[in-house]
């Protein structure tokens, strides 16, 4: 069976990668992300999960500079999953007694980075009076409370982390929207067999060349006139200048295509550096 890296266990990715590839894969969790691309760019799993972007909070920055600048793992697929956020922690009668916020008595709150930007209302009602710690994943967060068996210390995770760890559930669901999605990449060396997808995508890099003005313009007319969509596009630092970028593109469409590698070559043709990140199957979520 293949071995995929996941941050694990108990936490969203988790649950999004048993929901997509299902039971016919060995799943290995690590602690942190890095470790997570780290196995797969040496072998240790045959692919890794790399949650890359949010409804809410947009590209998860630091998993795109990983991608980028730290490893040489194509993309092989992506998929969506629904977020569903829970405060969990132990209660107290601290918070029976006060009926404007249940929750006044949280003096921490333990999560993963991108959690506040998720579930921004929810905490500015409920838990202004606590503090934010940053944990290496969600499910980090929780076993942290469960260790510390203290009502002022909570955690922001997975329905499976509160179950697994013997936390209880104060309040389910408190992403600031019930359509909270994540989307996930699977990178690897080695093309894996998945389910066939009617939907491909291609991921590239560019570089534009310097002192040619309207350069970009020309990157996005060879798409354009092509009729080819852009899904997403963003300019990052490319770290080795300040002020000069290169623009991470989701193109929805295969390289086996006509018309993609034609606008590659033009976009080329003008001196722009063209990385392909992958070229993979996009699937949305079904239940
Ligand atoms: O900490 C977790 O539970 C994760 O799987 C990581 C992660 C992320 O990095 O975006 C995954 C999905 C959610 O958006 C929140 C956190």
């Amino acid at each position: 069976m293949k071995r995929v890296a996941i941050l694990g266990p108990s936490t969203f990715s988790e649950e999004a990668t048993r929901h997509f590839l299902g039971e016919d894969f060995t799943y290995v969790s690590y602690k942190l992300i890095s470790e997570v691309f780290n196995a797969t760019s040496s072998g240790e799993t045959d692919l890794g999960v790399i949650p890359i972007e949010n409804t809410l909070e947009g590209s998860v920055h630091l998993h795109v500079d990983w991608l980028v600048h730290e490893v040489d793992l194509p993309i092989r697929a992506e998929w969506v999953f629904p977020i569903d956020m829970n405060l969990i922690g132990f209660a107290s009668t601290e918070g029976q007694m006060d009926d404007s916020n249940p929750f006044g008595y949280i003096r921490k709150v333990l999560s993963h980075h991108v959690v506040p930007a998720q579930c921004s209302r929810f905490m500015k009602q409920y838990l202004s009076g606590a503090e934010f710690e940053q944990v290496s994943s969600t499910a980090e967060g929780v076993r942290i409370v469960s260790s510390l068996q203290d009502p002022s210390v909570a955690a922001i995770g997975t329905a499976i982390a509160s179950t697994n760890y013997g936390v209880p559930m104060l309040r389910k669901e408190i992403q600031d929207h019930k359509d909270n999605m994540t989307r996930f990449l699977l990178v690897g060396k080695e093309a894996s067999e998945l389910k066939a997808s009617k939907d491909m995508k291609t991921t590239i890099l560019v570089t534009l060349p310097e002192d040619y003005p309207g350069a970009l313009h020309q990157v996005l007319s060879a798409f354009a006139w092509r009729r080819i969509n852009l899904s997403k596009i963003e300019s990052k630092p490319t770290k080795k200048k300040l002020g000069t970028y290169y623009f991470y593109i989701d193109i929805a469409g295969s390289l086996d295509s006509v018309l993609l590698p034609s606008a590659i070559q033009e976009i080329e043709a003008i001196g722009c550096q063209v990385r392909i990140l992958g070229c993979y199957p996009s699937y949305s979520y079904t239940n």
